[in-house]
C-alpha cells in the first residue's frame, strides 16, 4: 500500500475557465517537472508565501493574467514509488482575469472545450478528478505514481463540503 511520506512540499495550481463559453486555460509545460504536458499554471511557494499568494503569482508569472477570483477547489496529495517525498497540490478554480492569456518562458496556453480537453496529454490524475472540478465540487485526492510517473498505482478520490488549509497526513488513506 502507498508509500512512508516523511514530509509534504507545497503546490499550487490554477485553472482558470471560461464558463460562458464553455471552456477552460490549460498551458503546454515547455521546462521542468511536468514538461510537454498540458496543466494548469502553478508551482511552489516562495519563502513567507501564503498558498493563496503563490497561485496568484504563479498565474501572473506563467501565464500573464491576474485572477479576479479564486475558490480553492481542493487538494490532490501525489506520491511516487520510493520518494518519501509528497507533493501538496492545492487547486484553483478562477472564473475572471484580468490581461490576456500569454506564451512565457515555462507555459505555451491554449483554451479548449470542456469535451475537448486533451488528457492524454496530461498527467494521468487530470482525467480523474476534473469532472468534479468541472462541476464546482469541493475534492481531496490521493494519488500513488509509479516511478516513472506515468501510472496511478493507487487512488482515493472524495467530495468534501469544505476544503481544509493542508492536507493531514495523518488521515490519508493509501497509508
Ligand atoms: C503528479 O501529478 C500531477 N498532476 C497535476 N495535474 N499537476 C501536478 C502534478 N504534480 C505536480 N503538479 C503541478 C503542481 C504545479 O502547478 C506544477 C509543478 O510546478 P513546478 O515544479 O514547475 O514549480 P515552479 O515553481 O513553477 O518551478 P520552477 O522552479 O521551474 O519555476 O505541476
Amino acid at each position: 500500500m502507498g508509500v512512508i511520506v516523511e514530509k509534504k512540499k507545497p503546490l499550487t495550481l490554477v485553472l482558470t475557465l471560461d464558463e460562458k463559453n464553455q471552456k477552460i486555460l490549460l498551458g503546454m509545460k515547455k521546462r521542468g517537472f511536468g514538461s510537454n504536458k498540458f496543466n494548469g499554471f502553478g508551482g511552489k511557494l516562495e519563502p513567507g508565501e501564503t498558498v493563496i499568494q503563490a497561485a496568484h503569482r504563479e498565474l501572473e508569472e506563467e501565464a500573464m493574467i491576474r485572477a479576479v477570483d479564486m475558490d480553492k477547489i481542493g487538494i490532490n496529495l501525489f506520491t511516487f514509488e520510493n520518494d518519501p517525498v509528497a507533493l501538496e497540490v492545492h487547486v484553483f478554480r478562477s472564473t475572471q482575469f484580468q490581461g490576456t492569456p500569454t506564451e512565457t518562458e515555462e507555459m505555451r496556453p491554449e483554451w479548449f472545450s470542456y469535451d475537448m480537453i486533451p488528457f492524454d496529454s496530461m498527467w494521468a490524475d487530470d482525467r480523474l478528478w476534473f469532472p468534479l472540478f468541472l462541476k464546482g465540487q469541493h475534492f481531496l485526492g490521493e494519488f500513488h505514481f509509479s516511478e516513472d510517473q506515468k501510472r496511478i498505482l493507487e487512488q482515493d478520490l472524495r467530495s468534501v463540503s469544505q476544503v481544509p488549509d493542508e492536507y493531514d497526513l495523518s488521515q490519508r488513506k493509501l497509508a
